[in-house]
């Protein structure tokens, strides 16, 4: 494959095939096999994740690359074999999250910063030793509107370190992720997300011109602009792809060539309506397709829940999920699909 920024960028959003993040930090991973009853220990990680990359059709049909952990991109399957060549062999890119976490920041209250910039640019070129050719890092923008979050200044701080990031890795011949989630966790409407995630994503290419990235050797990893969770009136699928379009019409530029969602909590078959409604809708200047972490994993998790001998029925979820998302990147997922399954 080529080596070139912008031929990686490309692949990584080509032909309807998406993003699996298995990149969950060590607490969060913790988390979701808490859920299924699975003490998380480096070898019941590594089974877990061994399972999802040796799934042969999702992941030569449907993944175009896997973000890892820097554990995981460390780490041997069972036989020995490198985790990093069960991806390539599936012609999958490896990709490595490099953010060291959102930190609270001094005297902003309820807003925070992601921290890793100190020593990036050594572990950058170690990362391309083990195989990465993609990075991420995510910035979290909370919304609470009665404490002011986020501020101006989170904003700045978060969007100012993701362009230094994605000039390192683009020094490293890395294309970087950039992830500004702005999360859905809060009782905010749809069109308070619009109103933040458009703050964030201004400021966003503002800092990444700024630090002289090249936007063709980029991706961006943000949230569809949708309801908060806890809102008491939930907007549907149409409502969310109207929104989520013409904010990204408004604000990233057609040198992007691919915009790559998070699931941030939504359901399974909310985060493939949401994508599929999307494309619906298009043709778009950039291609839109997933980067799923929980609604890419939720159901193989649960159907693997730890046991040897459900590897295949885990192994038929993450295929069925991925299959699903690939369908609604290309605007052909029909929710008739999923009953079928
Ligand atoms: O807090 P952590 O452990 O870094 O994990 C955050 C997760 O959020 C993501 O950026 C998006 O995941 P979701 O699709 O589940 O929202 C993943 O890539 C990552 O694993």
């Amino acid at each position: 494959m080529s080596e070139r920024l912008e031929d990686i960028a490309v692949a990584m959003v080509a032909g309807g095939k998406g993003i699996l993040a298995a990149d969950e930090s060590s607490g969060t991973i913790k988390k979701r096999f808490d859920v299924i009853g699975v003490e998380s220990t480096a070898d019941s990680r590594r089974d877990y994740r061994e399972m999802m990359f040796r799934t042969k059709e999702a992941m030569t049909r449907y993944i175009s690359g896997v973000i890892l952990y820097d554990e995981t991109i460390r780490q041997n399957a069972a036989d020995g074999t490198p985790l990093v060549e069960l991806i390539k062999a599936a012609g999958a890119i490896p990709g490595i999250k490099v953010d060291a976490g959102a930190k609270a920041i001094v005297n902003f209250p309820g807003d925070t910063i992601t921290e890793g910039l100190d020593g990036l640019r050594e572990r950058m070129a170690e990362y391309y030793k083990l195989g990465a050719r993609f990075a991420k890092w995510r910035a979290v923008i909370d919304i609470d509107t009665t404490r002011n979050v986020p501020s101006a200044y989170s904003l700045s701080a978060n969007t100012q370190a993701l362009a230094r990031y994605a000039a390192l890795c683009q020094e490293a011949g890395i294309v970087p992720i950039v992830e500004p989630e702005v999360l859905m966790d809060g009782a905010h409407d749809i069109d308070t997300c619009y109103d933040v995630t458009k703050a964030t994503l201004v400021k966003l290419y503002d800092e990444l011109y700024a630090a002289r990235v090249v936007l063709e050797g980029t991706i961006l990893k943000p949230n569809m602009v949708i309801s908060g969770k806890k809102a008491a009136k939930q907007a549907g699928a149409e409502e969310i792809a109207e929104k989520t379009i013409k904010l990204f019409r408004e604000t990233v530029p057609a040198a992007v060539p691919g915009i790559a969602f998070l699931s941030g909590g939504q359901s399974d078959e909310d985060a493939t309506a949401n994508l599929n409604a999307i494309n619906a809708i298009g043709p778009h200047p950039w291609k839109l397709t997933f980067s799923y972490g929980r609604a890419l994993q939720a159901a193989p998790q649960k159907a693997w829940s730890g046991k040897a001998e459900n590897l295949g029925a885990g192994q038929a979820a993450f295929t069925h999920r991925a299959h699903m998302n690939h369908l609604a990147a290309l605007g052909q997922w029909k929710s008739g699909l999923e009953k079928a399954a």
